[in-house]
């Protein structure tokens, strides 16, 4: 095993936390997570003069100041709690601790279905009014990946080919994804990624169960949201 493997999985942490504390940290991180999101879609559309703009960065710089007297050195890892609740929270496409995440709250099923209906601003803009395309990627990624978790055969992303249809706009969107097939450590799962016109991009990966962890627990390897 590389050194590089050994230190990524000891961001597989089992920390024994209980539902209520964990219930606890989503009902206090939740928030601060939204208001930080949305702190980046003010910051990036605000037309307000430029003291109001200086006086915004001093109470940023001074809550950034106040959040920094503890932190963890990071990254945040996949925590498991004592009931075997899972935390992906740094996640970038679903992590509740993550602003930069859309965020997708990805409902699955154990026969390898995945959906999610959720909402991109304008943060996440690349041609003028559209989705950026890698966004897109990361949301089909994400939502592919967890068909694949959903039905006990997680892996890494080996390939993830892509096939944009027509612009995606920003605002309502829907992804979806269901396995294909399952071929050895191979998982294979197709999805697509629509808004209100129809389906914007399509998508195929192969999710790979990687060597260090065959013969483990797949839960215990697993990246949920
Ligand atoms: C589990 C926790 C996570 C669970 C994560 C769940 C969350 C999902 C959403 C987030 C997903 C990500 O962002 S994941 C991050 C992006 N992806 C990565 O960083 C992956 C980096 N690459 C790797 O770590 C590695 O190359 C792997 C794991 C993909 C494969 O390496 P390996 O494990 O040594 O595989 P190996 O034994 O050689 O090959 C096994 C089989 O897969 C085929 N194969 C090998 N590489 C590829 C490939 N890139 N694309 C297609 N097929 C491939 C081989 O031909 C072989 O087929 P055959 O002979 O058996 O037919």
């Amino acid at each position: 095993m590389t050194d590089s493997i050994a230190r990524q999985q000891l961001l597989y942490v089992q920390d024994q936390a209980s539902d209520d504390e964990i219930a606890r940290q989503a009902e206090l991180y939740g928030p601060l997570t939204d208001s930080v999101r949305e702190l980046i879609e003010v910051a990036l559309l605000t037309e307000v003069d430029d003291p109001e703009v200086r006086a915004a960065l001093e109470h940023i710089e001074s809550a950034k100041r106040l959040l920094r007297q503890r932190i963890n050195p990071g990254p945040y890892g996949v925590r498991w709690g004592a009931s075997g609740q899972k935390r992906a929270w740094g996640n970038a496409a679903a992590g509740l601790r993550n602003a930069v995440a859309p965020p997708l709250i990805v409902e699955c099923d154990p026969d390898g279905r995945a959906r999610v209906d959720f909402h991109l601003g304008s943060a996440y803009e690349g041609p003028a009014g559209l989705t950026h395309g890698g966004v897109s990627a990361l949301v089909l990624d994400q939502v592919l990946g967890a068909a694949a978790e959903a039905a006990g055969a997680p892996g890494m992303t080996g390939t993830l080919t892509l096939r944009y249809r027509r612009p995606t706009p920003l605002g309502a969107l829907h992804a979806e994804a269901r396995i294909d097939r399952v071929e050895g450590v191979k998982t294979i799962v197709t999805g697509h990624l629509s808004g209100p016109d129809g389906v914007c991009v399509e998508a195929e990966g192969v999710f790979i169960l990687p060597r260090w962890a065959r013969g483990k627990d797949s839960a215990a390897v697993s990246d949920p949201a």
